[in-house]
């Protein structure tokens, strides 16, 4: 099957916050993508709330629950105790765990899961016991995948920065592309589902969703909500839903 389209939402957030007004609304254009096709809506609090408010959370829950009930809602972040409770509160299908720190101006490399195993490990036992599904961030590297698994997560999401970063570099991509291809397979012989994102675009997802035929989920932001600016939210979603083999 292939991959399932989840929207980030943070881009459009972060638009509203340049006013005190409620436009544009992210939860209406939440519902238009969701309305359109796609299959899940993402969002990724930080603790200074620049982009998704906490007070959005619950307002995009609703949504979920009232008129979508077949798509899922992905919270990404930092699991500071802030956090876990606003995850807790707002019960996503899946919390995607991402080492950020608050300075970052976004996500820029995946966990260290020997280094920060025991950090993680009572994190994702504290998730998995609230029935939520859990996926740790990592960087495109096929080595030391098992302690992904150890710690009880069920997928990982491949950080696919440095590919996005070729989009004027087709050597680069090329190599970009085997080395998430070797850590996808890793992750499968694992036992952990895929899930991909960062800078993904229309014209660099074809070539993503071939290599790792297994690829559960992307999650799309930045060029989706550029797009959108372009095109319109439903036909940005249909174009982001062929180019994943939908
Ligand atoms: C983990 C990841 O790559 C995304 O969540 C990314 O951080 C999107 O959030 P921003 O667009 O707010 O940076
Ligand atoms: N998990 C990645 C994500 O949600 C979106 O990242 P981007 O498309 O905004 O780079």
């Amino acid at each position: 099957m292939p991959a399932r389209l989840s929207v980030n939402l943070n881009a459009i957030a972060m638009l509203r916050n340049r006013r005190n007004l409620p436009w544009p609304s992210v939860v209406g254009l939440g519902r238009i993508a969701l309305a359109a096709g796609a299959h899940g809506l993402t969002v990724h609090p930080r603790p200074d709330q620049r982009h998704i408010r906490f007070s959005d959370l619950p307002e995009i829950r609703a949504l979920i629950d009232d008129e979508f009930p077949r798509a899922e809602f992905n919270i990404e972040g930092f699991p500071t105790e802030e956090f876990l409770e606003l995850v807790e509160r707002n019960e996503p299908n899946q919390v995607t765990l991402v080492p950020d720190d608050p300075a970052q101006s976004t996500s820029d490399h995946g966990w260290d899961l020997a280094g920060q195993g025991e950090f993680l490990k009572p994190v994702v036992k504290r998730l998995k016991r609230r029935g939520l599904r859990v996926s740790l961030f990592v960087d495109p590297e096929p080595a030391g995948l098992e302690k992904a698994r150890e710690l009880g997560a069920d997928r990982i999401e491949l950080y696919t920065g440095p590919y996005g970063s070729c989009h004027s570099n087709p050597q680069g991509a090329i190599r970009e592309l085997e080395r998430l291809g070797r850590t996808a397979d890793a992750a499968t012989a694992a036992g952990l589902a895929v899930n991909a994102g960062h800078d993904l675009t229309v014209a660099n997802l074809p070539a993503l969703a071939e290599q790792i035929p297994q690829l559960a989920e992307v999650s799309i932001g930045h060029a989706l909500t550029a797009d959108a600016l372009e095109f319109g939210m439903p036909e940005t979603v249909r174009r982001f839903l062929a180019a994943c083999g939908w």
